[in-house]
C-alpha cells in the first residue's frame, strides 16, 4: 500500500473565455492547469493494467472539454469546478490544483491560484 502516491498532470493548456473585464468576455485566453491527484498506484504497478489506475488521459480530456466550454470570470471559480470534477467523477480522494493565467498581468511571468480539496491520507 502506497497511499502517498500521486498521479500528475502538468502544464495542461486550454483556451477559454475567462476574466472579469468586458474585453475579456470577447476573446479566448490560455489557462494552464497543474494537477496532483492522490492515488495508490501499487495495484496498477503489479497488474500493468490501465484499468487499475487513474487514467491521466481521461482526466485531461474531461477537463479540456469542461474548460473549453466554460465562461467564468475568476480563475478561482474555474479551479474550484475543475477540482470538483476530479474528485466526483474520478474517485480521487484528494487533489491539489494550480490554475494559471499566464499573460494576464503585464510584467509578470504568471498569475495563479493553488487549491487543495478532499482528504489526503
Ligand atoms: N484573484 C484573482 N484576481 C484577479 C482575477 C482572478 O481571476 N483572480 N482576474 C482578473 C482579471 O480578469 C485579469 O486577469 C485581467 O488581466 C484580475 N484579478
Amino acid at each position: 500500500m502506497s497511499a502517498k502516491d500521486l498521479v500528475l498532470i502538468e502544464g495542461l493548456e486550454v483556451r477559454t473565455v475567462i476574466g472579469i473585464y468586458d474585453w475579456e468576455r470577447e476573446i479566448r485566453q490560455t489557462v494552464r492547469i497543474d494537477l496532483e491527484m492522490s492515488w495508490d498506484t501499487s495495484r496498477a504497478a503489479a497488474s500493468d493494467n490501465i484499468e487499475d489506475t487513474l487514467d491521466y488521459k481521461s482526466v485531461s480530456k474531461r477537463l479540456i472539454s469542461f474548460v473549453e466550454g466554460s465562461t467564468f470570470g475568476l480563475i478561482e471559480a474555474l479551479a474550484e469546478h475543475c477540482a470538483n470534477i476530479v474528485l466526483d467523477e474520478f474517485n480521487v480522494p484528494w487533489v491539489r490544483l494550480k490554475m494559471s493565467k499566464p499573460g494576464a498581468v503585464r510584467g509578470s511571468e504568471n498569475v495563479a491560484v493553488l487549491i487543495e480539496r478532499g482528504l489526503r491520507d
